[in-house]
């Protein structure tokens, strides 16, 4: 838990400022952009991408499908609930508690419809919980709208994971060539009022995959900078927010840092669109030189597969009774708990002793 910060534009009276890159100029002049991309991930964790490619018009149809889904009754929307399945495709509801885990979750104050990378050839097999068919609520164009924005913000991944892998200090297709058919998940995710109270602590969590794409449709994504600051992403009409996942922490030995983040919503009705960019379920994660951290010895060796799908069981109380009641069938243990938790957990507190 991220106790006591508090969001404020301005801190020991210096404007807080997220980074904007500009993603069509360093697709053409990636030499004379590296510096800042660099700077951007070492301090905030976080920036806003501009020109990032995603037409004005694929982004607006599809957040009109994702508000036209999020509108209906509670009956149709679940129809498609993610836990009429062992997929971890569909919608799920607001106010959703997990029960009996050691999630920090408080309240969810969101509901989702979560899609994404769909393996012909999955069924059955482990690879179908992350990567197993999507479920599409039957509104006219609704799919086409949503794939649409889905190729869009793929490519866009694509093209910001050169430019991390360089900052890297890797090869530029490093990223892209682990994650041909990676586990990539798109929410369509509405807060339908802000819930929170300023005084209740946010709930903040890191991102799980390589990095994310998140557009929102107003404020109320904040993150915590690398400087033990709070950051609120202001809107930026038409940019995306970029911010690092465990994996990025992994492969660099916490040279870079996955973001703490959380979401306190300013208006009613806030919408966002946020894509995870994940490996293929085959690849292994693990420290890569030459960009490393201190220590890098503390990190686990991560099976990505293994380890999304053991977090999402972990997660959501449908799948764990699955494996309780043996209809799920997991070829590998379920960690007690997320292996990165120490190495996040350590920095927290780091956080809280430079806060005293
Ligand atoms: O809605 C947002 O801006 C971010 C959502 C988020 O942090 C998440 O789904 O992990
Ligand atoms: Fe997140």
């Amino acid at each position: 838990m991220l106790p006591h910060v508090r969001c404020t534009n301005r801190q020991r009276g210096r404007a807080l400022e997220i980074p904007v890159l500009d993603l069509q100029k360093a697709q053409t002049s990636w030499a004379d952009v590296l510096d800042s991309w660099e700077s951007a991930v070492l301090t905030t964790g976080c920036f806003q991408l501009v020109n990032h490619g995603i037409p004005p018009e694929v982004l607006e149809t599809c957040l009109a499908a994702a508000r036209d889904f999020h509108g209906r009754d509670s009956a149709f929307k679940q129809r498609y609930a993610m836990s009429r399945s062992l997929n971890n495709r569909g919608y799920v509801p607001a106010d959703f508690r997990p029960t009996g885990t050691e999630s920090r979750r408080v309240v969810r104050d969101y509901a989702s419809l979560d899609l994404g990378t769909a393996l012909a050839d999955a069924g059955g097999s482990i690879e179908s919980i992350l990567l197993g068919p999507n479920v599409w609520p039957d509104i006219s164009g609704f799919r086409q709208a949503v794939e649409s924005y889905y190729q869009a913000v793929h490519a866009c991944a694509l093209a910001t994971s050169r430019m991390l892998s360089r900052v890297c200090g890797l090869d530029a297709d490093h990223l892209a060539k682990r994650s041909e058919q990676g586990i990539s998940l798109l929410r369509l995710l509405h807060y339908p009022s802000p819930a929170w109270d300023p005084a209740d602590p946010p709930n903040g969590h890191t991102d799980y995959e390589w990095f994310t794409l998140i557009w929102q449709s107003s404020a109320g994504l904040e993150v915590l900078g690398r400087d033990g600051r709070v950051h609120l992403v202001p809107e930026e009409p038409g940019a995306l927010v970029v911010i690092l996942g465990d994996l990025l922490e992994v492969l660099t030995g916490g040279w870079l840092e996955s973001t703490l983040h959380w979401v306190r919503p300013r208006q009613p009705d806030r919408h966002s669109l946020t894509y995870f960019f994940g490996p293929d379920f085959h690849e292994v994660v693990a420290p890569v030189a030459p960009r490393l951290g201190p220590q890098p010895e503390r990190y686990p060796l991560l099976p990505a597969g293994e380890h999304l799908t053991a977090l999402r069981v972990r997660h959501f109380a449908h799948l764990r009774a699955a494996v309780r009641d043996g209809s799920l069938d997991l070829p590998f243990e379920l960690p007690a708990a997320n292996p990165l938790k120490a190495v996040k957990q350590d920095r927290l507190e780091a956080v809280e002793r430079g806060r005293a």
